[in-house]
């Protein structure tokens, strides 16, 4: 009996906190939340579009409760620049949550194909190249050991995380779910030990042959002494760039290619361009890029219409900040709707068209200093590997057309392609693109390169 008073009283002061709050502060205006839950059961699986709808019913900034905590999302271009720039500092805490994304892979050749799978599969061969500085299959393309542990990490990894879990916005219901702390737990172990077995050979190798390779875990170890880094941070890091450069490649090329093969046009533009500039007889490389300005309007005109990350990543408010006249309490998460501003009629002629010259005609920055165009955030949580995802998009779109004309699989037309959207905190395509390659270099640069690197 005692307890249920206890509880209940609890229950009754963080329902008359938040009541007072609510009545303390002049919120941004938005749907009506349910006592505990909020607005969880009414945001639709496709958060950024949900809320751009919103948006045109509530005003361009508007409060959504996941549970108990207030998330305001900011949808036009002069508000990101509010948010982004001008409050920057006091909006740069992170919510810590557990998301992370998907990977996959699979694959056919010459016939149509997924193109997802092989996308997943170089974004995945990058990234371990940059960060460890080896690549876990061998020249006949058969992955190791190794490598089928590390996706397998990374495949639980995306499992556990990307949730609207209850437990994630109403915390004191936390306790309810103690089984998913184990399975956090057991992953984080499983990643940490392969982390310190490629690290240990990273040392080994230093140690035998003197110097320091060019590798991210390389320049770590290197620097740990002087600044102090702990091997979790060191894992941490290794992780972070893992998780956060690894879907977001593979989704912007996914949804460019699919651009591409609706937009024939445009196609055959980039190809011509690549044929010019690179010849038919060899394979493009990175310092090609500065002639090739159209495949670069290509990557940036795919970033600005589909985002990966449509909703950035939330910040979180260190102190209470005023936003387009609105109390935003401290705590509070804050969203750029970083998708809706790139398709907003107000600042953007024919929003909806894929054209890669109105970049030729008008050069929009896309790192963050231009707040019409915000794939990768701004101000002090900008993404910090933007220049590093720019390049990788571009030449995989570059190796991509370059070495293929692209068509739609038979029986369906360039215009049925579905470009909808899959839920989550990262946005793949909600019916993975099929696609039909057909060879248009000789045969010689179609071979696997060798290994070692
Ligand atoms: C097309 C590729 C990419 C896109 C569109 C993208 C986009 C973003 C966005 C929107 C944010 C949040 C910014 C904010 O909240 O203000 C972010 C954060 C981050 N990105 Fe990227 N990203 C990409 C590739 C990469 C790559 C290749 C890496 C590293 C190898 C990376 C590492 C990170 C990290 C570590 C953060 C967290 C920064 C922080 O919390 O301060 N990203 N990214």
């Amino acid at each position: 009996m005692a307890l249920v008073i206890f509880a209940s009283a609890i229950i009754f002061i963080i329902l008359a906190y938040k009541v007072y709050q609510r009545l303390r502060f002049k919120l941004p205006p938005g749907p009506r939340p349910w006592p505990i839950v909020g607005n969880l059961y009414d945001i639709k699986p496709v958060r950024f579009r949900c809320f751009a709808d919103w948006s045109k019913i509530y005003g361009p900034i508007i409060s959504v409760w996941f549970g108990s905590t207030l998330n305001v999302v900011v949808c036009n271009s002069e508000l990101a620049k509010e948010v982004l720039k001008e409050k920057d500092q006091q909006l740069a805490d992170r919510h810590r949550s557990r998301s992370a994304a998907k990977f996959s892979r699979d694959g056919n050749n010459g016939k149509s194909l997924m193109v997802k799978n092989y996308l997943s599969g170089v974004a995945f061969n990058n990234i371990t190249r940059l960060a460890f500085g080896k690549r876990f299959v061998n020249s006949e393309g058969v992955m190791d050991e190794q490598g089928v542990e590390f996706k397998t990490i990374v495949a639980n990894g995306l499992k556990l995380g990307a949730s609207l879990a209850m437990a994630e916005h109403i915390p004191w219901l936390r306790w309810m779910f103690p089984l998913e702390e184990e399975a956090f737990a057991k992953h984080g172990a499983r990643r940490d030990r392969l982390t310190r077995a490629i690290m240990d050979e990273h040392t080994l190798a230093r140690q035998t042959s003197g110097g320091a390779k060019q590798h991210f875990v390389d320049a770590l170890l290197t620097l740990q002494e002087k600044y102090d880094l702990s091997e979790d941070t060191i894992i941490g890091l290794l992780w972070d760039m893992i998780t956060a450069g690894m879907d977001t490649t593979a989704i912007s090329v996914e949804w460019a290619m699919a651009e591409l093969i609706k937009n024939p046009r445009v196609q055959e533009k980039a190809q011509e361009e690549l044929d010019r500039v690179v010849g038919t007889d060899r394979v493009m490389t990175e310092t090609d890029f500065s002639n090739l300005p159209y495949l670069m309007c290509v990557a940036k005109e795919a970033l600005r219409l589909h985002p990966p990350t449509p909703l950035m990543l939330p910040h979180k408010a260190n102190v209470n900040v005023k936003i387009g006249g609105y109390d935003i309490p401290k705590g509070s998460n804050v969203h750029v709707n970083v998708w809706a501003v790139a398709r907003d009629p107000a600042v953007w002629k024919e929003p909806l068209e894929f054209r890669p010259e109105r970049f030729i005609e008008e050069d929009v920055d896309m790192k963050g200093h231009d707040f019409r165009l915000l794939p990768f955030g701004a101000g002090r949580r900008v993404c910090p590997g933007a220049q590093l995802g720019i390049n990788l998009v571009t030449s995989m779109l570059g190796h991509l057309l370059h070495h293929f004309r692209w068509t739609p699989t038979e029986m369906v037309k360039p215009e049925e392609i579905d470009m909808s959207e899959n839920p989550g905190l990262v946005t793949y395509m909600r019916t993975p693109l099929q696609a039909v390659p057909t060879p248009r270099l000789p045969s010689k640069l179609y071979k696997r390169v060798a290994a070692d690197i």
